[in-house]
């Protein structure tokens, strides 16, 4: 499928989605959201896909949502029309892996939408920030929300109410990201690290997504209760029996998602 603002590549089982608005940033409008939502549930229901990588420019993963487009819309437009909504739902409902690859600027919503993928690897230049309360607004998608579980109340407080930026270093520090990798080498190591997920077996990576993902949105009993669950029915699998006949025998798993 063709886009006017993302480029979509599938190659070693790896759809790698780069957002493509140079012009600004990579800024979130309407059209690339719808866009980059089709593509991701395009990705999700692709079987030759089975790990996606997010990435933008070496400038900008996306510099927030556009402003241009933003700035005379009413109360009853974004409320009425559940601005931002459907897209970054769709987002979070992807149950492929996604990895954001971050160079340049994460900031507003683009620091939402890489938190609304699995794990951050972010070049050494990355820069994340909610500048959304020098626009007379607060973040959106996930701003006050997602960063406060990753990054703990007070630094998720300072960039809210500042708008100040967290560069890569203390971005990995805090938890925002889970590596920092040198500016251009940073999608070749986001696909490396999305092949070596694409070799596990699916139904696995689903279940420790899903499980991982639980912890934010329940109690720990419970979630220790649907963690063993899930590991418990992965003995229902073939992949079980393979990934620990392999081990065994000292071989190379060959999964098969059954
Ligand atoms: C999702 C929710 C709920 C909210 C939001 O995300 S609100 C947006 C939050 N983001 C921001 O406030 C960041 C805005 N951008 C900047 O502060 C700067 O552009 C910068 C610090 C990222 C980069 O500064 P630099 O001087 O290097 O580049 P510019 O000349 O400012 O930008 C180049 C080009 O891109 C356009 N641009 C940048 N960001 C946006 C944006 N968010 N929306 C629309 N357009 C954006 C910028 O206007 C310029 O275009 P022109 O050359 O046509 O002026």
């Amino acid at each position: 499928m063709a886009y006017e603002t993302i480029i979509v590549e599938i190659e070693d089982e790896v759809a790698l989605i780069r957002l493509n608005r140079p012009e600004a940033l990579n800024a979130l409008n309407a059209t690339l959201l719808d866009e980059l939502s089709a593509a991701l549930t395009e990705a999700d229901r692709n079987d030759k896909v089975r790990c996606i990588v997010l990435t933008g420019s070496e400038k900008a993963f996306a510099a927030g949502a556009d402003i241009k487009e933003m700035a005379q819309k009413s109360f009853v437009d974004a409320y009425g029309g559940d601005l931002f909504g459907p897209q970054i739902d769709t987002i979070s409902r992807i149950r492929k892996p996604i990895i954001a690859a971050v160079s340049g600027y994460a900031l507003g919503g683009g620091c939402e939408l890489a938190m609304a993928c699995d794990f951050i690897i972010a070049a050494e230049n990355a820069k994340f920030g909610q500048p959304e309360i020098n626009l007379g607004v607060i973040a959106g998608i996930g701003g006050t929300q997602r960063l406060t579980r990753f990054v703990g109340k007070s630094k998720a407080m300072d960039m809210n109410l500042t708008g100040r930026f967290m560069d890569a270093a203390e971005a990995e520090r805090s938890g925002l990201v889970s590596r920092v990798v040198p500016t251009p080498k940073l999608v070749s190591e986001a696909l490396s690290a999305a092949r070596k997920i694409a070799e596990k077996s699916q139904i696995s990576v689903m279940a420790a997504k899903e499980s991982v993902n639980r912890s934010y949105e329940t109690t720990l009993r419970e979630g220790l209760l649907f963690e063993r669950r899930a590991f418990q029915s992965m003995f229902a699998t073939e992949d079980q029996k393979e990934g620990m006949a392999a081990f065994l025998e000292k071989r190379e798993a060959q999964f098969r998602d059954r």
